[in-house]
C-alpha cells in the first residue's frame, strides 16, 4: 500500500463525517455572505520570466515529521508575506500533518495574499468546505480521483469561485490533468511511494505543458539553485514548505 493510499483511507473516514456536517446545505444557505475569493491564479502566475513563492504553513509531514514545535501559523505567515509570497499553502490535514482548518481560517482573516487549502479532496463535500473556510484555491491530486472525478470537481471549483492546483507525478497523470479541464498544474518531485525527492521529475515534464496552463514545481526545493532550475525549466511559481523553514538561502531568494 502507498503512503498516499494509507492517507486517502483515512480521508473516507474523514469524509463520512463531514457530510454529516451538510456542507453543501451551509454553503447554498450562507452563499451571499460569504467574501468572494481571491485571485490566486493570476497571483501565482509569472511576470517577465521571474518565479513566484507559494509557501507552505506546514508543522509536520509523514517524510520529516514535527518540522516546528513551537508552532505558530500567523507569525509563519508573517514571515512569509515580507518574503514576497504571492501565496499561502495551508495544511489542514490533521492525522498526518498537523494541519488545521483553523490555521487556514485564520491566515485568510489576516491577510490579503491568496491562500490554497492543502487537502487530500476525494468528495465534493470537502470543496464546499474549502470554500466555507475562506480557502481561494485548493489541491486536486490526479492520483487520488477518477479522470471523471476531476473534471466534475474542476467544473464545481469554478461554480465556487476556487482555483485548484491540479498535482501530477508523471507524463500520464500530466495529460489526465489537461484533458480535464485544468488550467494550473503542480509537479510534486516527491515520489509519495518511498518519498524520495528528483527536482528532476518537475524539469522533464514542463517540456510537456500546453501554452497558457500555469506551471507550479512542488516539494523538495531546498537551495537557491533548486528555484533557479525552476525558473530556467519556465515555472511559474514553487511550493515550498520545509526549505522555507531551514533554508537561509531561500528566505533571501528574489521571489517575483
Ligand atoms: O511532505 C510529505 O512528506 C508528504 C507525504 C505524503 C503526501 C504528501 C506530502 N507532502 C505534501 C506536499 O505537497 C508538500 O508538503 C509540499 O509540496 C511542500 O514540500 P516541501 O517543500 O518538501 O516541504
Amino acid at each position: 500500500m502507498t503512503y498516499l493510499t494509507r492517507i486517502l483511507e483515512t480521508k473516507s473516514g474523514e469524509v463520512a463525517e463531514l457530510k454529516k456536517q451538510e456542507p453543501e446545505r451551509r454553503y447554498r444557505e450562507m452563499r451571499g455572505e460569504l467574501p468572494a475569493p481571491r485571485d490566486f491564479r493570476s497571483a501565482i502566475a509569472s511576470r517577465d520570466g521571474g518565479i513566484n513563492l507559494i509557501a507552505e504553513v506546514k508543522k509536520a509531514s509523514p517524510s520529516r515529521g514535527v518540522l516546528v514545535e513551537d508552532f505558530r501559523p500567523l507569525d509563519i505567515a508573517a514571515r512569509y508575506a515580507e518574503l514576497g509570497a504571492s501565496a499561502f499553502s495551508v495544511l489542514t490535514d490533521r492525522h498526518y500533518f498537523q494541519g488545521s482548518p483553523d490555521y487556514l481560517k485564520a491566515i485568510t482573516q489576516q491577510f490579503s495574499i491568496p491562500v490554497l487549502r492543502k487537502e487530500f479532496i476525494i468528495d465534493e463535500s470537502q470543496i464546499y468546505e474549502t470554500r466555507l473556510m475562506g480557502a481561494d484555491a485548493a489541491l486536486l491530486i490526479v492520483a487520488a480521483l477518477a479522470p471523471s472525478q476531476l473534471r466534475d470537481y474542476l467544473q464545481l471549483f469554478a461554480e465556487l469561485g476556487l482555483h485548484a492546483l491540479v498535482e501530477v507525478h508523471d507524463r500520464r497523470e500530466l495529460d489526465i490533468a489537461i484533458e480535464q479541464g485544468s488550467t494550473i498544474v503542480g509537479v510534486n518531485n516527491r515520489d509519495l511511494r518511498d518519498f524520495t525527492v528528483d527536482l528532476m521529475t518537475s524539469v522533464n515534464l514542463r517540456r510537456d505543458y500546453p501554452e497558457g496552463v500555469l506551471a507550479v514545481a512542488e516539494s523538495g526545493l531546498k537551495r537557491r539553485d533548486d528555484v533557479l532550475l525552476m525558473q530556467q525549466a519556465g515555472f511559474d511559481a514553487a511550493l515550498i514548505g520545509e526549505g522555507l523553514l531551514t533554508s537561509e538561502e531561500l528566505r533571501e531568494f528574489a521571489w517575483g
